[in-house]
C-alpha cells in the first residue's frame, strides 16, 4: 500500500484532475516509445507513484525515452531538450526554469507540464518570519532568507537575459513556482555520452523521497526501445498498488526543508553544525556570554550526528542532558575548525575533519567540568 511517508502536512494541493493527468502523461510517454507500469495515487495529500502489477528486484517499471526529457546543457553528445541559448548565462536552474517555461507554450510538452502541480511546495523561503523562527535555528533561517534575496535577484538577471535576446520578460510569479518546482523535481544523473546532467524526466518526478528502503532506482540506459532513455528499476520485490518511491539522496534535514519543503521522519544523513560555545549553552553549564569560550576553544565547532533522533528543525530544542548524553554517544562526531576557522561541516564535505583530541574519547562529566572550569575563568 502507498505508504505516508510526510512528515508534515501535504506539501502543494493536487489538482484534481491529477490522475487523468497522469493517465495522458503515461500515454504520451507510451507513444513516443516508452514503457509505463506505474500510476499515480494520493495518500493523505500527497500525490505519489504505485506500481501497476508486482515485479521483481531489477525490473523496468518505467522508460522515459529522452524526447521527453528536459535537460540541463552539458559538454557531452547534445540532447533534445536542452534549455533557449539566451539562458546559457545563467545558472543552470534557473536555466531549466526558463527552459521549462518557454515549453509551457509548445503543445509537444503539454502532458508533462500540466502534470506539475499548480502550487510549488512549502519553501523556507516562502514562509513569513515568525513562521522561520519557530525552526529555532539562526543558520536556517538566514539561509531561507538568503535563498528569497537570490530567487528575486535571477529573476532580475532573467529578464536581462530576455531583454537582450528581443524576447519577453516572465511574470515573477510563474518564474519563481517555475525555480522551485525545478529545485524540488530534478535529478543528477550520469548520461552517458552526454556527461552528468540534471534531468526533468516526466512520470519519475512524481515519486516521492524514501531514504531508507526506496522502493526504485533511477538510471540513465542506451537499451530502451527506442534508444537512450532514463529508467527506473525495482529496487525490491513490488505487488501491485505498492508505493513506488526513490531517494533523492543523502542529504541533511536541511537540505529537504530548502529544496524539497519537507523533512524526512528517518534520515541517517541528517547532521546539524553546532559551535562548541553553543553546544555548552544548550548544556546549561557555559556563561551565556560565550567570550570565553570563543576564545579558549579558537572557533570549536562540533558537527552533530544524531541520526534518525533529530532533524534540524529541532536541533536547539534537544534538551541538554540528552545533547551531553548523544554527545558522548558513539552517534556523534565533534570536528574542530583548524586554524582558518572554516566551520566543521564545510570542512568535513572536503575532507575528514582531524578529531579534537580532548574530545574524542569524552569521559562522563569531562564536558561539565570544562565548562565550570571556563565559567569560573570568565567571571574572574
Ligand atoms: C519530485 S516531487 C514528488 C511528487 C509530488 N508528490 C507530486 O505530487 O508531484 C517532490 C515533492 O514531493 C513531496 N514529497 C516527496 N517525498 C516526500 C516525503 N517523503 N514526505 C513528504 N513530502 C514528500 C515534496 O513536496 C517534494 O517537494
Amino acid at each position: 500500500m502507498l505508504a505516508a511517508l510526510a512528515l508534515g502536512p501535504a506539501a502543494f494541493a493536487t489538482p484534481a484532475s491529477s490522475h487523468s493527468c497522469t493517465q495522458e502523461l503515461a500515454s504520451w510517454i507510451n507513444a513516443h516509445g516508452g514503457r509505463v507500469h506505474l500510476g499515480a495515487a494520493t495518500v493523505a495529500g500527497l500525490r505519489g507513484l504505485v506500481a501497476q502489477r508486482s515485479s521483481a528486484v531489477g525490473d523496468v517499471l518505467l522508460e522515459v525515452p529522452l524526447e521527453c526529457v528536459l535537460s540541463t546543457a552539458g559538454d557531452g553528445a547534445p540532447l533534445p531538450a536542452e534549455p533557449p541559448p539566451w539562458t546559457a548565462s545563467l545558472p543552470w536552474n534557473v536555466q531549466l526554469a526558463l527552459s521549462a517555461l518557454e515549453r509551457e507554450r509548445d503543445e509537444h510538452w503539454r502532458p508533462f507540464l500540466q502534470s506539475w502541480p499548480a502550487e510549488s511546495p512549502a519553501l523556507p523561503l516562502l514562509l513569513e518570519p515568525e513562521a522561520l523562527s519557530a525552526a529555532q535555528d539562526d543558520a536556517f533561517e538566514a539561509d531561507a532568507d538568503a535563498a528569497c534575496f537570490w530567487l528575486h535577484e535571477q529573476y532580475l538577471e532573467a529578464c536581462d537575459a530576455a531583454e537582450a535576446a528581443g524576447l519577453d520578460a516572465p511574470a515573477e510569479p510563474a518564474f519563481r513556482r517555475a525555480l522551485q518546482l525545478v529545485w524540488s523535481r530534478c535529478l543528477r544523473l550520469r548520461a552517458g555520452p552526454h556527461g552528468t546532467r540534471r534531468l526533468l524526466v516526466p512520470m519519475v518526478d512524481l515519486a516521492n523521497h524514501d531514504g531508507v528502503a526506496p522502493a526504485a532506482l533511477f538510471a540513465f540506459s542506451a537499451a530502451g526501445r527506442r534508444g537512450a532513455c532514463v529508467r527506473l528499476y525495482a529496487a525490491r520485490p513490488l505487488e501491485k498498488g505498492d508505493e513506488v518511491t526513490i531517494t533523492y539522496g543523502d542529504h541533511p534535514n536541511a537540505h529537504f526543508a530548502k529544496y524539497y519543503g519537507f523533512v524526512p521522519r528517518h534520515n541517517p544523513h541528517d547532521t546539524v553544525s553546532v559551535a562548541l560555545p553553543q553546544l555548552l549553552e544548550l548544556s546549561g553549564a557555559a556563561p551565556p556570554s560565550g567570550a570565553c569560550w570563543v576564545e579558549t576553544s579558537q572557533r570549536v565547532a562540533a558537527l552533530l550526528r544524531l541520526g534518525s533522533a533529530g532533524c534540524v528543525l529541532s536541533a536547539r530544542a534537544v534538551d541538554a542532558p540528552r545533547l551531553l548524553r548523544d554527545l558522548r554517544g558513539s552517534m556523534l562526531q565533534l570536528a574542530v575548525a583548524g586554524p582558518s576557522g572554516a566551520p566543521a561541516r564545510m570542512r568535513a564535505l572536503q575532507r575528514p575533519p582531524p578529531l579534537y583530541p580532548h574530545l574524542e574519547a569524552l569521559p562522563p562529566g569531562a564536558l561539565e567540568a570544562w565548562a565550570s572550569r571556563a565559567a569560573s575563568r570568565a567571571s574572574d
